[in-house]
């Protein structure tokens, strides 16, 4: 039998008439199920004590993106406006949770809200409404348009010159397009986050966390959208996969 990975993905809370739901988007499953390694969704229950209990199950954690916000308290930021989409169950498994993950080396990969996660996480601040900056460019998705034009490329990212990106795509392009989805973004990066990929008005599309052992990395962009035809998500992917796969040895050496 192939041995994979195990790769856990916190879960959104949605309300769904008169219930909260725990989910994740069926791309992010499909994408990390056939490009890194056999899923398992983490309840998003806030519970630091069960998340750790469940660590020894899993060889990476991927934190997807969701239309939800996170609340701007946990980076001093001011209150969300009203009718802002919030996930405070989300918040609260997540964020305690990052720094955990990168203290014991597990491999982990953010997507747009998993970006903006791992930021807060270690002290950065966003900008809430990235559109409303003068001299940025409007990063949300075109309303009323098909999911394929919502997903396409919208911008250029520019890939730094010592960005592992590059290595991993053994080029020396670096330049891209990429879709863009969020109205939020990096305003103050974190310590011990080096960047990756900034878009042409500035703004941060990807990073590095310098302290993790083997794998930590977060865009901005959404790679699970065709996941297995873009150049930079099959390079994300597979680096990510190899991560996870070093730390599944590592375990099982350790525990023998
Ligand atoms: N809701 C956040 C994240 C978007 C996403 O994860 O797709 C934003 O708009 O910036
Ligand atoms: N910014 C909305 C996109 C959410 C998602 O693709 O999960």
């Amino acid at each position: 039998m192939q041995v994979r990975p195990v790769i856990g993905i916190p879960c959104d809370v949605k309300q769904i008439g008169k219930w909260d739901f725990h989910a994740v988007g069926d791309k992010y499953i499909q994408a990390v199920q056939k490009s890194v390694g056999d899923v398992i969704l983490l309840p998003a229950l806030a519970d630091q004590d069960a998340l750790q209990r469940l660590l020894p199950l899993v060889d990476g954690i991927f934190l997807s993106g969701s239309y939800s916000n996170i609340e701007p308290c946990w980076y001093g930021g001011d209150n969300a406006r009203e009718g802002t989409l919030l996930d405070k169950a989300r918040d609260h498994t997540t964020l305690p949770f990052i720094r955990k993950l990168i203290d014991e080396g597990i491999p982990l990969l953010g997507v747009c809200r998993g970006l903006q996660e791992i930021n807060v996480a270690l002290g950065g601040k966003l900008h809430q409404y990235v559109h409303e900056i003068p001299g940025f460019l409007d990063h949300r998705e075109p309303d009323n348009q098909s999911i394929e034009v919502q997903y396409a490329d919208a911008h250029p990212v520019h890939l730094h010159d010592d960005s592992l990106l590059m290595l991993w795509l053994a080029t020396n392009q670096q330049q891209y397009s990429v879709n863009s989805l969020h109205q939020q973004g990096v305003k103050t990066l974190a310590p011990g986050l080096s960047i990756e990929a900034t878009a042409p008005d500035g703004l941060i599309e990807a990073f590095r966390i310098d302290a993790a052992p083997l794998f930590g990395y977060a865009v901005q962009w959404h790679p699970e959208w065709l996941y297995g035809q873009k150049p930079l998500s099959i390079a994300i992917f597979k680096a990510f996969r190899e991560a996870c796969m070093q730390y599944k040895l590592h375990k099982q050496k350790e525990s023998f």
